[in-house]
């Protein structure tokens, strides 16, 4: 079985993927990378010369094995065009593109992330799917019983709203996603909550607004949630209106399961 890494590169930053064959072995967030690394991708020989802020999270994983001494193929789903151009210096990278993408109805400038999330998702949990990807923004992707994609929406995510509120205001602080521990007291009496109680009470209902909408032309649809505030916004769904959650699953790794699919798919060889 072949090894090969799959790596999403977000706005916010770096998520990767180790893959046995088909098998998802272990996954990790690593920043993005800067432009002085480029020579160190181009010279590249084996597994282990990647640079160590990419392997330091697996060291454990991968210590002593034999796939530290070949180059292992990296498959990239990028919506970052400067990140992108950085691991065109890397010998074994391949960046997958939408025309890879056995979905009908693509748009050409569909995020490919959007793509392959709703892909996976509807590979594993069946068509029609709804995805909601809680990342740097926040995206609707729905597909039909036909592989169709439905379309969806855009929007800023938890933590661009947070702070772009403190960037463009005078008198309102930048609060961090992290400082958000609870559902906050909607009707907040200073500035921290009152921002909390606005950002999170529209987020929520924006998404089940979505959600309602779309049981209405899809109603036994699965609908998955993932990206990195996905946890926190179902668990505040949940204990809002738990009548509504049926249905509904967080699954963090929905991109990873749409690109092994989309290489299952255009070259069959390659993953075994
Ligand atoms: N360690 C972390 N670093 C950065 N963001 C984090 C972290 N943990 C949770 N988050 C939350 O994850 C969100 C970013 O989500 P995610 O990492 O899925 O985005 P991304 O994949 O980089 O961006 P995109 O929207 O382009 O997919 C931020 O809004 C932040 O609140
Ligand atoms: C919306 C984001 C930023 C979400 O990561 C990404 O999917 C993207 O850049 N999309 C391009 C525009 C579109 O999907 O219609
Ligand atoms: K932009």
């Amino acid at each position: 079985m072949k090894t090969w890494l799959g790596l999403e590169i977000g706005n916010s930053r770096l998520h990767w993927g180790w893959f046995a064959g088909e098998n998802l072995q272990i996954t990790w967030d690593t920043p993005h990378l800067s432009r002085s690394i480029e020579q160190q991708l181009a010279q590249c020989k084996t597994f282990a010369d990647l640079p160590q802020e990419i392997l330091s999270p697996i060291d454990s994983f991968i210590s002593g094995g034999a796939v530290r001494s070949y180059l292992l193929p990296i498959y990239i789903a990028s919506v970052v065009p400067s990140q992108t151009v950085l691991w065109q210096a890397y010998p074994e990278a391949h960046v997958i593109s939408l025309d890879k993408i056995p979905l009908l109805g693509i748009y050409p400038t569909l995020g490919i992330d959007r793509a392959l999330a709703v892909l996976g998702a509807g590979e594993t949990c069946g068509f029609p799917i709804l995805v909601i990807d809680a990342g740097t923004a926040l995206t609707f992707t729905g597909a039909d019983g036909d592989r169709c994609l439905v379309g969806g929406a855009i929007l800023p995510g938890l933590s661009l709203q947070l702070q772009s509120l403190g960037q463009k205001t005078a008198n309102l602080p930048s609060i961090a996603a992290p400082e958000i521990l609870s559902l906050p007291e909607r009707w907040a009496t200073n500035t921290p909550e009152a921002i909390q109680s606005g950002v999170i009470y529209t987020l929520i209902a924006s998404i089940r607004d979505f959600i309602t909408a779309w049981w209405e032309k899809f109603p036994d649809s699965q609908i998955c949630f993932k990206g990195g505030d996905g946890k926190l916004l179902l668990e505040y769904l949940r204990s809002l209106y738990p009548e509504l959650t049926t249905k509904i699953v967080y699954e963090p790794n929905l991109t990873f399961w749409g690109m092994r699919s989309s290489l299952q798919n255009s070259q069959s060889s390659c993953l075994s």
